[in-house]
C-alpha cells in the first residue's frame, strides 16, 4: 500500500453504541499522522452516492457519550450488486481515498471481502450488539445493550412479582445468545433460551415452571434470544401448559440506543486508533478484534472463513445451576 494521505470512516449495518467513539478515535489519530479524513454517511449506501462530510477534530470533540452513530449507516442493497461496489470503488478513487474504515458488524465484513476486489483497501471495526463476529471476542455495543436489557428486565420483573405472572422477554442478538446469556444472568432468569443450544423441545422450560409454582413461587422470568422462537407464542405455550398467567415483552430497538457504557467508549476508542496504526504501517485489507483483551488483527478472508457457534461452556453450565 502507498503512503497514507487521505482516508474515510464509514458505519454500517445495525448500529451499535461506542461507534462513535470509534469515529473520534479514528479522527484524531489520523489528524496525529496529518492524514485527511472525510466521513462516508449511511454506510456503504454514501459510498455509492458520495454522501460525505469532512472530518476535523472539532465534528468529533463531543461524541463520545452519543448513542447511535453520527454518521449515520444502512443496510445497503445496492451494495451487493458488483455493479454499485464498482461505483463505490471509482467515487474513492475520484476523491483520492486511499483506504477506508468500516465499522460494522459481520455483513460489513463480507461487503468488504468484495470491495476489496474493486481495488480498495478497507480496515474493518467490529461494531454490533450481537457479539456475532467470530474472530473477536468483544464487538463494540454488546455491553450497552445487555445493560440496557438487564434494566429493563429488572423493571418488567418488578409488574411481573406483583401480579405472580410469568414474563417471557425477548431480546436481540440474531443468531447469537449472548445478549440473552448476560441479561438472563443478571436479571436471575428462571430460564434463558439459547439459539447455541436450543433443541426444539420446550419441556424442560416448562417443567421448571411447574415445579416452581407448586413449590410456591409467585413470579418466573423466562429469557429468550430472538434467534430461538416467538416469545409471544412460548408465553401462551406456558400460560396453557402451567397455568400460569404470562406475558409477553419484546424489548426492541431500545437495546441498540442510548448512552455507550464506558467498556464501549474505551473499546471504540482503542479499536479506532488501532485500525489508524494499521493503515500507518501499510497494511490493508484486515479487520481489528479482541483476543484475550488484547487488540490484534487478521486477514479480512481469513476472519470470514472462522465460525464460532460455541458459548463459553462454564458460563453456560453456571447460567442453568443458577436457573436452578
Ligand atoms: N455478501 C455481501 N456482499 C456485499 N455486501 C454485503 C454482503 N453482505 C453484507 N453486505 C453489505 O454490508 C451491509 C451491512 O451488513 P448487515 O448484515 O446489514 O449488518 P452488519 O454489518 O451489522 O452485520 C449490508 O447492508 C450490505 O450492504
Ligand atoms: O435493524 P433491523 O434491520 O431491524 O435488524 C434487526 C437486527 O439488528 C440487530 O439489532 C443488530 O444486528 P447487526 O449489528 O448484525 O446489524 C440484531 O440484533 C437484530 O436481529
Amino acid at each position: 500500500m502507498s503512503e497514507i494521505k487521505k482516508i474515510a470512516v464509514l458505519t454500517s449495518g445495525g448500529d451499535a453504541p461506542g461507534m462513535n467513539s470509534a469515529v473520534r478515535a479514528v479522527v484524531f489519530s489520523a489528524n496525529n499522522l496529518g492524514i485527511e479524513v472525510v466521513g462516508v454517511l449511511r454506510g456503504y449506501e454514501g459510498l455509492i452516492d458520495w454522501e460525505t462530510v469532512p472530518l476535523g477534530l472539532d465534528d468529533v470533540r463531543n461524541i463520545n457519550n452519543q448513542g447511535g452513530t453520527i454518521l449515520f449507516t444502512s443496510r445497503s442493497e445496492r451494495f451487493l450488486d458488483q455493479k454499485y461496489r464498482h461505483i463505490a470503488a471509482e467515487n474513492l478513487r475520484a476523491h483520492d481515498v486511499d483506504a477506508v474504515v468500516a465499522i460494522g458488524g459481520d455483513g460489513t465484513l463480507r461487503g468488504a471481502i468484495k470491495f476489496k476486489d474493486e481495488g480498495v483497501d478497507i480496515v474493518c471495526i467490529p461494531g454490533t450488539i450481537d457479539r456475532d463476529v467470530a474472530c473477536s471476542e468483544y464487538t463494540l455495543g454488546f455491553d450497552t445493550a445487555a445493560n440496557t436489557a438487564m434494566e429493563a428486565i429488572d423493571k418488567i420483573r418488578d409488574s411481573s412479582v406483583s401480579h405472580g405472572r410469568c414474563s417471557v422477554v425477548e431480546v436481540m442478538g440474531r443468531k447469537r445468545g449472548y445478549i440473552a446469556l448476560w441479561a438472563g444472568m443478571a436479571t436471575s432468569a428462571d430460564a434463558i433460551v439459547l439459539p447455541e443450544k436450543w433443541d426444539g423441545n420446550f419441556d424442560y422450560i416448562i417443567n421448571a415452571l411447574r415445579k416452581r409454582h407448586t413449590d410456591g413461587r409467585n413470579s418466573y422470568l423466562v429469557v429468550v434470544a430472538e434467534g430461538v422462537t416467538d416469545a409471544g407464542k412460548l408465553a401462551d405455550l406456558i400460560q396453557k401448559e402451567t397455568g400460569i398467567e404470562s406475558r409477553v415483552s419484546v424489548l426492541g430497538y431500545i437495546q441498540r440506543g442510548g448512552q455507550p457504557t464506558a467498556k464501549d467508549r474505551m473499546y471504540g476508542s482503542l479499536m479506532g486508533a488501532y485500525a489508524i496504526e494499521i493503515l500507518r504501517q501499510g497494511r490493508g485489507n484486515r479487520i481489528v478484534a479482541i483476543k484475550n483483551d488484547i487488540l490484534v488483527d487478521y486477514d479480512i478472508a481469513e476472519a470470514i472463513g472462522l465460525h464460532n457457534n460455541n458459548l463459553d461452556s462454564f458460563q453456560y453450565q453456571l447460567s442453568l445451576m443458577l436457573a436452578e
